[in-house]
């Protein structure tokens, strides 16, 4: 009878038969994968090393890639999730939304946030994996990697021999340096539930918040904790808050609001030190000015970095980080996949490399990756970039305020409205293609219209648009220019 081990060496082949394989397509992957299950199924189910499909990564696009797993009926016994966390996916942008709603106001916890409920999708908890045949290996990283013998090695010391691999391992935030107060008590950081919790903690004694970083997080977290009555102060080293997609005219109205809810900010200021207190939790930070900010409670939003390690081996991009793939997800190593925040991609409309950090494109991605793996579909990835955020959306807030861009923010922008709620930015190039449109406080109908426009990018009269004496009227004409056909 053939040993589990066996299978694993007949499955990986030569290098020569790789290179047939990739060129024949996914299908003949499929097949492989198939007949190397059948053989170890034969010898008695997978041993305690090898396993056909694994996904090193426990985070959101891991929840949807097992979704399509297991809609092509291809997870039970088949496929290992390997998870740095102890709890199964989640959806990651609830911790920065709903989970820091005070603790009076129905904070969004675990369970109630697994994958896939964000984009509507099921729930699936630790039972659904356990039901859908998953094993998931938690709190047990991969530390090591090794192409050769298509085998990985777990913080635990287990060896994990694959025989397709996905990398999901997302990004980290991005610290201060220790030596300048960026690890003493009191200074968060956020990318997961451990970290949302330490906060949650933080925030239910704190007095002074402090703030450092004007993007995604540093909006999201400043209007958390208005909710918790907090003196808050943000702090970044731009001249307006959002700098990577805001134009400066947009920033001010959302700054506006922070201010009305007592939001102080200070622009254009870097961090010198964090100082400790008598009792050794931070107790101001230190600008480069010299200037001092009383703060019980940090925290940093400055950005996040790609996690290639221990995979850097299977082709990092040199221009945005990441883990190099093409447009069905394969890296240079056949049979390794990369999806989600680590994967640097062709993204197709723009023609150019990118990596995107937003969690639509975590969960297409996964989707597209699996079902390369799994079926014959040889389609490239051709992703629309969509963000958007909410805030202050707790019960009681004054104003809530939630906003999508799709697109590219590139070449002249036209903005309309006064943000009484709406507001909307057009970004249209030379040739007057609108490239890239962001909306607040749409209607459903509205957002809806987003895509469509980002995507044909037509051709648009940047006067009309502008005449267009409110939002509604705006969108109007710039529908109206998707049907007049002069798209792309
Ligand atoms: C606080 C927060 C709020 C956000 N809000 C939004 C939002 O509102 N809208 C939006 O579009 N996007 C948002 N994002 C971004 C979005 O969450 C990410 O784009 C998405 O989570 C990426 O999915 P991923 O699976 O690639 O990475 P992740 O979800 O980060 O998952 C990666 C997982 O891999 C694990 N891991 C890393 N190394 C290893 C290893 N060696 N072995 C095993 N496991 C490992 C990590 O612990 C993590 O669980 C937010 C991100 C954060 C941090
Ligand atoms: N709604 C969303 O899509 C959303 C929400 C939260 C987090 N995220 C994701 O989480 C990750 C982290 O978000 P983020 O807000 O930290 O990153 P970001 O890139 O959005 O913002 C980083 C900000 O940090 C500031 N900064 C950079 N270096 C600094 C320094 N040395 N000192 C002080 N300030 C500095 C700048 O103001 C910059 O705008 C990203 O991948 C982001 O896409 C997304
Ligand atoms: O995409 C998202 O998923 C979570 C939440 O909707 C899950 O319940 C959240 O806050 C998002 O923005």
């Amino acid at each position: 009878m053939a040993s589990a081990a066996q299978c694993f060496s007949s499955y990986s082949s030569s290098p020569a038969t790789w290179a047939l394989r990739q060129r024949g397509g996914a299908r003949v992957l499929q097949l492989s994968s198939r007949r190397s299950f059948c053989v170890s199924a034969a010898a008695g189910g997978f041993d305690n090393q090898n396993r056909e499909y694994v996904i090193v990564g426990g985070g959101n696009a891991a929840g949807y890639a097992a979704r399509t797993f297991v809609e092509h009926g291809m997870a039970d016994g088949r496929l290992c999730i390997v998870s740095k966390e102890p709890v199964p996916p989640y959806e990651r942008p609830a911790l920065t939304k709903g989970y820091l709603f005070p603790l009076d106001k129905k904070p969004a916890r675990l369970p109630g946030f697994h994958t896939c409920v964000g984009s509507g999708g099921q729930r699936q908890t630790a039972e659904w994996y356990k039901e859908n045949g998953i094993e998931v290996l938690y709190e047990d990283p991969v530390v090591a990697f090794d192409g050769k013998t298509q085998t990985l090695k777990t913080s635990s010391g287990k060896i994990l021999k694959y025989g397709s691999l996905i990398i999901s391992t997302g990004c980290e935030a991005s610290r201060l340096p220790e030596k300048i107060g960026g690890k003493l008590p009191g200074v968060h950081y956020i990318r997961d539930v451990a970290d949302a919790d330490s906060l949650v903690s933080s925030l239910g004694s704190a007095k002074k918040v402090l703030v450092i970083g004007g993007g995604y997080i540093g909006m999201e977290v400043a209007a958390a904790a208005c909710g918790w009555n907090l003196d808050t102060t943000i702090v970044f080293p731009e001249d307006h808050i959002m700098p990577r997609l805001f134009t400066p005219s947009l920033a001010k109205k959302y700054e506006d609001l922070y201010q009305q809810n007592g939001v102080k900010f200070i622009k254009g200021a870097l961090i010198d030190k964090l100082e400790a207190g008598s009792d050794g939790r931070v107790s101001s930070a230190v600008l480069k000015d010299g200037s001092v900010v009383e703060a019980d409670t940090v925290i940093v939003g400055i950005g996040a970095k790609p996690v290639v390690g221990p995979f850097e081996a299977v082709g990092v991009n040199p221009e945005v980080g990441g883990i190099e793939v093409d447009s069905l997800f394969r890296t240079s190593v056949p049979g390794i996949f990369a999806i989600g925040d680590v994967a640097a991609f062709p993204l197709k409309m723009y023609n150019r490399i990118a990596r995107v950090e937003h969690v639509d494109h975590a969960r297409k991605s996964a989707h597209h990756c699996v079902e390369t793996l799994l079926t014959s579909q040889t389609k490239a990835y051709d992703y629309l970039p969509y963000f958007y955020s909410r805030v202050f959306e707790y019960e009681g807030s004054s104003r809530k305020v939630w906003w999508q861009f799709y697109g590219d923010n590139v070449g002249e922008t036209v903005e309309v409205g006064n943000f009484d709620p709406k507001v909307a930015t057009f970004w249209i190039d030379s040739d007057s293609r609108l490239k890239g449109v962001f909306l607040e406080s749409g209607t459903s109908e509205e957002f809806s219209l987003l895509p469509q426009l980002a995507k044909s990018q037509p051709i648009v009269d940047k006067s009309k648009l502008q005449a267009g004496a409110s939002v509604e009227d705006a969108l109007e004409i710039a529908r109206s220019s998707l049907q007049s056909g002069a798209s792309v």
